[in-house]
């Protein structure tokens, strides 16, 4: 049922978004008259938001009260020594009642031993449904869903959870002699619907959905990290606060349009653009940085994508097998054995790596046959589009011959493009480990690929006749890691601008999904319109903003471009929150709950 809502005069704007939550924003608190809505509502929460300074806006979600009571099984389907089973809505306590008969309401947010008694017919020992199973009741509105809630922790038989399941819905009809209990409809909850109602009743926001999405989907220990940090609501009250500063500096530019003509400021109308421009600015950096650091943490949540490269034979296959532990790659003292890119996810101490072995590059002559086949050629091709396309370049080379000039080539552009390259300096079991000898590739390799020496390790992948396969690290292989996780730490670190006293807060940005990137990335093209529009403004012919506010061909029609892009920039803000007009919010939700 919808809720329909009589046009109150001092109603400025009443939104709506397809599941049920009405947005209504009033120019005045409307205390008291929400009597004149034909519909009775409720104020869960009320945000108060700075308009323009002559205006106040009061923006209060009102939904409908009316809401089904919703229940499903909580707790993974199958045998279990505990299922729950949720509840959640207004026929909690009648639910009790009947389940629980003759037994007191549970004290809230404590559990209770009870007995569960099918509701069909009288308590007896025929009808017991579960003997002791534990039932806490939470009573709205400081509750996972912003309604009153109620859970049975049952024991995880499938039969007790399926007769439980059966016995909740009978509920919702009162008992033959009892007309005068009300009768509440109770279903099956959709899938996500408790998430649904938590954010209806501004219990959750879209920030904090999307990180539950996440946390749910965490495969390895950085992806879960990041989206438990997600799940605090401390990113969208950064949102929230940036938008606020955004409404405020709106405010200033709209009252210098309003009054200009007839109002004295403390400072000239070009002081007050220059020193709005000058705040929005500082948001700006901050966005921009905000920005840096989501794509970082998508690196932890897609995963980060690795390139092997080397001359053929090098042993990238081989190190591919010793990173990941089996036969991934097929291993051969044949030059030329990879062909095409062989891609594999795998977690390495904590984060989502995909590696891509690919085949090995070469110029004609330089190594192997002086042709180079068309198979080859197009192994090579791919090979190389694969190391620009990736986040960190593992560069393969062989200690028992010469560096492959189109593999210096290769790395060269990779290290302009920033990519981050560590080497493997394989084969060392068949070279001299004299001191000198390794310095020596060393200096050759710094001098070449232009990388520092922190990102060269010595290693051996034929650990059965490597002379290192006695040491605790045979072949060298997990100092290598360490080298590669500690570039995994670096690249997927969170930037922090110098003017930040607190660091921590930052590490959260990194929770910022690619929806709430790509919406930054608008706000920071909205306040670039508006950097231009206040700059056009302050340089305006007399180059006088009093004079070029005189003159509203010029100066006014600026300002008012540069205020509509703050609105702008502002709008997209509310949207990552999903308390804005648009669909973002069924959009997400759905994403979320298809998952
Ligand atoms: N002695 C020694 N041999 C190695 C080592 N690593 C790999 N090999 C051998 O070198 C040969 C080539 O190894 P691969 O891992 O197939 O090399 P690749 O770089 O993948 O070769 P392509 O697929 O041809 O590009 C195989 O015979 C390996 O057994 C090592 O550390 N020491």
């Amino acid at each position: 049922m919808r809720a329909s809502i009589r046009p109150l005069r001092r109603i400025h704007q009443i939104s709506s978004n397809k599941h049920r939550l009405l947005t209504a924003t009033f120019v005045r608190p409307p205390f008291g008259r929400l009597h004149g809505l034909h519909y009775p509502v409720v104020i869960p929460n009320s945000q108060r938001t700075l308009g323009p300074p002559h205006t106040r806006l009061y923006h209060y979600d009102v939904f409908n009260r009316e809401d089904p009571t919703i229940y499903a099984l909580s707790t993974a389907p199958g045998r279990a020594a505990i299922a729950v089973i949720r509840i959640s809505g207004p026929a909690c306590r009648q639910i009790y009642q009947r389940i629980c008969p003759s037994t007191p309401f549970p004290k809230p947010r404590y559990a209770a031993l009870r007995k569960l008694y099918s509701p069909s017919a009288p308590p007896s020992p025929d009808t017991l449904l579960d003997s002791g199973a534990l039932v806490l009741y939470f009573p709205r509105p400081n509750t996972v869903t912003g309604e009153d809630v109620l859970e049975f922790h049952v024991h995880g038989g499938p039969a007790i959870v399926r007769a439980i399941l059966a016995a909740i819905p009978e509920c919702a009809r009162p008992p033959n002699g009892t007309p005068s209990q009300a009768n509440h409809r109770i279903r099956y909850a959709e899938p996500g619907e408790f998430t649904r109602r938590a954010f209806a009743n501004n219990r959750m926001d879209l920030p904090q959905i999307e990180s539950l999405g996440e946390t749910l989907s965490a495969s390895t220990e950085q992806q879960r990290k990041l989206s438990v940090r997600g799940t605090t609501s401390s990113l969208s009250a950064r949102y929230e606060h940036w938008r606020v500063q955004l409404l405020q500096a709106r405010g200033e530019l709209e009252a210098l349009i309003d009054f200009s003509e007839d109002q004295h400021f403390d400072e000239s109308p070009v002081q007050l653009c220059a020193s709005v421009a000058d705040q929005v600015q500082k948001l700006v950096a901050q966005i921009e940085a905000h920005v840096a650091n989501a794509v970082r943490g998508e690196l932890l949540r897609s995963g980060i994508n690795v390139a092997l490269l080397g001359a053929p034979n090098a042993g990238k296959s081989s190190l591919l097998n010793r990173i990941i532990g089996r036969e991934a790659a097929i291993v051969s003292q044949e030059a030329g054995t990879t062909r095409d890119v062989v891609e594999v996810s795998v977690d390495i101490g904590g984060w989502l790596v995909k590696i891509g072995d690919m085949a090995g590059l070469r110029r004609a002559g330089v190594v192997g046959p002086d042709v180079i086949g068309a198979v080859e050629q197009e192994g090579i091709k791919r090979a190389k589009q694969r190391a620009i396309e990736s986040d960190v370049l593992i560069v393969v080379q062989d200690a028992t011959a010469e560096m492959d000039p189109e593999v210096t080539k290769t790395v060269k552009q990779c290290v302009d493009m920033g990519i981050q390259v560590v080497v493997a300096i394989n084969k060392i079991d068949e070279v001299s480990q004299s001191s000198t000898a390794l310095q020596a590739w060393k200096d050759k390799i710094q001098s070449r690929l232009d990388i520092s020496a922190d990102s060269i390790t010595f290693i051996s992948c034929k650990e059965a006749t490597s002379t290192l396969a006695a040491t605790k690290d045979p072949g060298n292989i997990q100092l290598f890691l360490n080298s590669l996780l500690e570039t995994f730490k670096e690249i997927t670190a969170a930037i922090v601008p110098e003017s930040e006293p607190d660091p921590s807060v930052w590490r959260e940005s990194l929770g910022a999904t690619e929806r709430q990137r790509a919406l930054l990335s608008e706000c920071l093209s909205h306040l670039g319109s508006f950097l231009s529009a206040v700059r056009d403004t302050i340089a305006a012919p007399h180059n006088q903003c009093t004079q070029a506010l005189d003159r509203p061909e010029v100066g006014e029609v600026d300002i008012v471009v540069a205020a509509e892009s703050l609105r702008l920039a502002a709008d997209t803000l509310a949207r990552i929150t999903g308390r804005g007009d648009s669909g973002d919010v069924e959009e997400v939700l759905g994403v979320v709950f298809e998952k």
